[in-house]
């Protein structure tokens, strides 16, 4: 039998010389929220109208039960229980640690062990969005117990909870440095009529993730063209092949058709997301082909920058990754 927590309540003017037993939080809407007294601070006289300010006729004296821990243990146990590699924690502030990235790579966020961990009472577990780009000082997640003191068995149990899943709950995963090449369609550009847009921002988009563009090289809206360009880079050995335009519906949209012709296992064509939705990725072995339809030279967002971070951290695509777009995909259109 665990004991109750016991918790003295002491008014504010006789607890000169007492300790917080938890740090103590201002609001003063639009000007400032934070931490006005931290736990363990001992009341002073010229603290009495300041804790009064915020509201504190009384405050807490607690005398720990045997198998209770506070919430700054309890948040450091969480923390630590659900951290992989390329992570550091905070400090606990107000009873919560923040989990922050130390690295650039991608976020990867176990959703289920998020929900599983989150049913356990007295938990809060809260995490940004999986599979997004961070850098050092991005916060993942923050976690809390909701009451001020929780019993320790409680912990054991998360802790337990926590291993069972394949592999830490919340991590940042390294980008891989790949070599890249792109293949870029369109009897307009092929011919000089005129200029390439898609080239530079492939290179911006595959600079910043840490890969290297190895060349760009021009097809007309052919098909055997395009195919022959797509080979070249292939059996120059690159890791990712990128071809741009031609992705839509008219006649001189050959690029998914050339993709195919290559031999590729087509992983799906067409994505619920918007902008981006006539994306294709496919695989030849273990090299992904994409097809980037038009939106990707132009909008800053799209399905491209859903997949390019996954696949530059060494992630294989599949079609579910791709169906499942559509909830919360549309972002413009
Ligand atoms: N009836 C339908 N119309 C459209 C559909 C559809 O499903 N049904 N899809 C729309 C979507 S979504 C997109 S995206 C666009 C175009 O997709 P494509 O990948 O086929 O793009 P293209 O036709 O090749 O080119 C569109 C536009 O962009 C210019 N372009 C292409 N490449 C370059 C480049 N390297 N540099 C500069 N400019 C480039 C091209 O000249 C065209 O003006 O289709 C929608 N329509
Ligand atoms: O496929 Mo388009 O790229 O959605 O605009």
């Amino acid at each position: 039998m665990v004991e109750k927590p016991k918790l003295r309540e002491v008014p504010v003017r006789e607890a000169i010389g007492m300790m917080l037993p938890h740090d103590m939080t201002q609001i003063l809407p639009g000007e400032f929220k934070g931490r006005l007294f931290k736990k363990g601070h001992v009341i002073t006289e010229a603290d009495i109208e300041p804790l009064l300010s915020i509201g504190k006729e009384h405050i807490y004296v607690l005398e720990m039960p045997e198998g209770f821990i506070h919430e700054e243990e309890a948040g450091i146990r969480i923390a630590k229980a659900v951290s992989g590699q390329g992570l550091t924690l905070t400090p606990p502030y107000e009873g919560k640690v923040s989990i922050k990235a130390s690295r650039t790579g991608l976020a990867k966020i176990n959703e289920e062990a998020v929900h599983a961990l989150n049913a356990l009472e007295g938990i809060a577990f809260s995490t940004v969005y999986g599979d997004q780009v961070v850098h050092p000082g991005h916060t993942l997640a923050a976690t809390r117990i909701i009451p001020l003191i929780i019993e320790e068995e409680r912990i054991v149990e998360l802790e337990k909870l926590a291993k069972q899943f394949d592999g830490p709950i919340v991590e940042v995963k390294l980008f891989q440095e790949k070599q890249v090449g792109l293949v870029t369609t369109g009897g307009e550009v092929f011919s000089g009529r005129i200029e390439d847009k898609f080239g530079p921002v492939i290179r911006n988009k595959v600079e910043a993730l840490g890969s290297t563009l190895v060349g760009q090289r021009f097809a007309p809206d052919d098909k055997e063209a395009i195919e022959q360009q797509i080979r070249s880079f292939l059996d120059e050995g690159v890791d990712l092949v990128l071809v741009t335009g031609g992705m839509s519906v008219d006649p001189d949209d050959r690029t998914p058709g050339a993709i195919a012709g290559v031999g590729a296992e087509v992983v799906r064509y067409g994505t619920p997301m918007l902008p981006g939705s006539m994306l294709m990725v496919a695989y030849k072995g273990d090299i992904p082909i994409l097809g980037l339809p038009g939106a990707v030279m132009h909008e800053p967002f799209t399905s491209f920058d859903v997949f390019l971070p996954r696949i530059l951290a060494g992630e294989r695509i599949v079609a579910s990754d791709m169906t499942r777009l559509g909830y919360g995909g549309l972002r413009k259109c």
